[in-house]
């Protein structure tokens, strides 16, 4: 038989990243407040699982998974072997797990979320997978199996499988406890370097300087979540032009400003994307303005919302397509 799953794969920004002390595996301990945006990754996943797909020329069974992408607005290619691509690891990592072994997986991204971006885009694509095919095989995806799946490919994967606006611990790849997702405008911009998750990491141990963000125990909205990181130093560190970005976005007319005066703007992860919440009132055409004054600057911009959902198979005609959408999903 053969389904076709198409999946909303969203981008996620940092609301709060505060990295601790690097642990005996390698990793660091990390708090992180992740929340969902509407930019998204369109993912559509084929499964055949009929006698014809597994038989190869010499009659004996075969288990194939193939990937594509396709990218827009200005993203360059993203140059990967296709057993390299973290969706293919994910359909591997699940059919493994779940017992499947005989079939064909074919994957396609339409890529919207620049990568090296911080902004999750490879992670939420290994959990948009997991979703379709867990829908095709008619497994929970909130299942146990499916979350030590998601773990195992990177820490922001089990994220995605949730959404919305959670607060993670241990290597930020464990659910805490959720707050009530932040609504709004935000504007997100790329220069065109990237900088590698492992090479920020590499570079917070070099400047050995761990600062704390203040308990959020008592606070239920994103909305009043003070915004933190500090891995950007070390990213900055990594890419100096980096904190240009920062204070020229901060500069910008119709940012946001917190109950300091400061400018609610934040490098998203490890970077290199940085995101600037925008005032209420008009926000749509402040962001627009913002946009636009950020591609003269050449640089990758785009103005989206907060979302309160994560990874989600689309139901129904038209699920193929983004504007085809039969319903509002955020
Ligand atoms: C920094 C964050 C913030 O959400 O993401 P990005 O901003 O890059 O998207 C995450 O911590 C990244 O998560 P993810 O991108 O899934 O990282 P992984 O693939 O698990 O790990 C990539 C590399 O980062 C380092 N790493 C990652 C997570 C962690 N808690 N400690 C680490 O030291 C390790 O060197 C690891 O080999
Ligand atoms: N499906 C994918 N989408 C994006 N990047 C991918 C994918 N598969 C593998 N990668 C690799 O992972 C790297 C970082 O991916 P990404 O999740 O976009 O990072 P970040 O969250 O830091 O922006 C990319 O440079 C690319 O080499």
């Amino acid at each position: 038989m053969k389904q076709t799953l198409t999946v909303f794969s969203p981008a996620k920004v940092n609301l709060q990243l505060e990295i601790g002390e690097r642990r005996t595996d390698g990793f660091h301990q990390a708090k992180s407040i992740m929340q969902a945006l509407t930019l998204h990754d369109m993912v559509t996943v084929v499964l055949d699982d009929g006698v014809d797909a597994y038989l190869n020329p010499n009659g004996f069974s075969d288990f194939a998974i193939d990937v594509t992408c396709t990218t827009f607005e200005g993203i360059p290619e993203l140059d990967v072997a296709p057993e390299s691509n973290i969706a293919y690891k994910a359909a591997a990592a699940l059919a493994e797990k779940l017992g499947h072994e005989q079939g064909h997986i074919s994957i396609h991204i339409e890529k919207h979320i620049p990568f090296e971006a911080g902004l999750g885009g490879g992670s939420s694509n290994a959990a948009a997978v997991i979703a379709g095919l867990c829908r095709a095989w008619g497994e929970d995806a909130a299942s146990e199996a499916a979350l030590d799946v998601a773990r195992a490919l990177g820490a922001d994967v089990p994220f995605f499988l949730h959404g919305g606006c959670v607060q993670l611990g241990e290597k930020g790849d464990v659910l805490e406890r959720t707050f009530e997702p932040a609504r709004g405008t935000v504007v997100l911009v790329k220069i065109d370097e990237g900088v590698s998750t492992k090479a920020a990491y590499a570079a917070f141990d070099e400047l050995a300087a761990v600062q704390h963000a203040e308990s959020t125990d008592a606070i239920e909205s994103a909305a009043e979540l003070p915004l933190f990181n500090n891995l950007a130093a070390a990213s900055e560190q990594v890419l100096p032009a980096l904190a240009e970005t920062r204070e020229w976005l901060a500069s910008q007319p119709g940012v946001a400003r917190d109950a300091a005066g400061e400018a609610e703007v934040l490098l998203c992860g490890s970077g290199s994307a940085t995101f600037a919440i925008v005032e209420d009132g008009d926000s749509i055409r402040k962001a627009a303005d913002i946009v636009a004054a950020a591609k003269l600057k050449g640089m990758w911009a785009r103005s989206c919302s907060f979302a309160s959902i994560g990874v989600r198979v689309l139901d129904g005609q038209g699920a193929g397509s983004n504007l085809g959408a039969p319903r509002k999903i955020w």
